[in-house]
């Protein structure tokens, strides 16, 4: 039995059960400690505005050619910072699919999940963990991950994946890189720039996914699946499960309280905009701080994909930007490498990386 902090900290985090191994080890009533938030971190619902009022844009991208197409992914990523795209050409029950691998992942013993934990990974590049960043943070998050890093240019380089997954990673990587394309070409246009080859590795020079895994939560009013962030990369694509309690929230507004729901559509892919695109846009668009919370009935799924830029990247706004309107950098120029560690060295804290580079 588990119940001290230090005993459930040991349990989950250093003998590499995850949270998932917690929830399958006894019956939980209540939320132990390690994962009970500070008020201002749970999200209540007077904080969250109704979908009706601030609906999350959908977006048709059936004929990426049109022009509607474009305004309308601008207009959102300079606005929320996330919106939808729907008819995108890839087959809902392919997303189920993969989402079906990712519960099949979850769903083998713990000692064969354990194999992959990070720091002593069967994989090089594929790892599995708990929370964010379980060593700095004074509360978990609830959330199990496995991260995969796609690394075409490697021979071999999912051979080491879970056998129960593999196939359907490599496939979804594979079929979102389009997707992602067009969207950053789309949004690099329209700041008057083009996308060269020095461009192209800065917004999509590495490509990860996660499998993000949230058990049922005994007390999901004190608890988070994921703590606020933005995505510190340049374009993140997700797919949420859909047929579960909708969990994904945004900030509606930079500076305000409150949050609106990404709810899950089937089929869609949920796009949010990076740190990486606001800095390059001066600010023209934003990265979307959101946070996910969790269900007491149901566990839940989500897979984004994370394109961003390569270490020795140097990411700043960009001249054409800054020419058009003889405007001054809104950011300091940083080495993408020490933007990581900024990011990965701390807790999961809103945006605070972004705005520790701000002029
Ligand atoms: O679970 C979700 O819907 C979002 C997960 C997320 O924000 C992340 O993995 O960065
Ligand atoms: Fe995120």
């Amino acid at each position: 039995m588990t119940t001290t902090t230090n005993d459930v900290r040991e349990f989950v985090v250093s003998q590499r059960n995850g949270v998932k191994g917690l929830v399958d080890s006894q019956k939980l009533t209540t939320l132990s400690s390690p994962y009970i938030q500070p008020p201002q971190e749970r999200l209540s619902s007077d904080k969250i505005l109704s979908s009706s009022s601030s609906p999350v844009p959908v977006i048709d991208v059936s004929n990426w050619d049109d022009p509607r197409v474009a305004s309308e992914i601008c207009d959102a990523s300079a606005k929320l910072g996330l919106f939808q795209i729907v008819n995108h050409g890839i087959a809902p029950a392919e997303l189920t699919a993969l989402v079906a691998a990712a519960r099949g992942f979850f769903e083998l013993p713990v000692e064969e999940r354990r194999r992959y934990w990070r720091g002593s990974s069967v994989s090089e590049t594929a790892w599995l963990t708990t929370s964010f960043n379980p060593y700095k943070e004074s509360v978990l998050e609830w959330r199990d991950f496995i991260k995969f890093e796609f690394l075409p240019q490697r021979h071999g380089f999912a051979a080491t994946w879970p056998p129960v997954c593999k196939e359907q990673v490599t496939d979804h990587f594979k079929k979102m890189k389009p997707i992602a394309n067009k969207i950053l070409n789309i949004l690099i246009n329209n700041l008057n720039s083009t996308i060269n080859e020095s461009c192209e590795q800065t917004l999509m020079g590495t490509t990860r996914m996660n499998f993000n895994y949230y058990p049922e939560c005994p007390d999901p009013s004190l608890a988070v699946g994921a703590g606020r962030h933005s995505d510190i990369n340049t374009l993140t694509l997700l797919l949420q499960e859909d047929g579960v309690l909708s969990s994904l929230y945004a900030r509606a507004t930079e500076d305000g309280e409150k949050w609106i729901n990404v709810p899950p559509i089937q089929g869609a892919i949920v796009v949010n905009i990076g740190d990486v695109l606001q800095i390059m846009s001066n600010d023209r668009y934003r990265s979307v701080e959101h946070c996910v919370l969790v269900n007491k009935s149901c566990s839940r799924v989500s897979i984004p994909v994370f394109y961003g830029p390569v270490n020795d990247s140097v990411i700043e706004p960009l001249p054409e930007v800054l020419e058009e309107n003889n405007e001054m950098a809104k950011y300091k120029k940083v080495v993408y490498s020490d933007y990581l560690k900024g990011f990965f060295e701390r807790a999961h804290d809103g945006k605070t990386n972004i705005e520790s580079i701000k002029l």
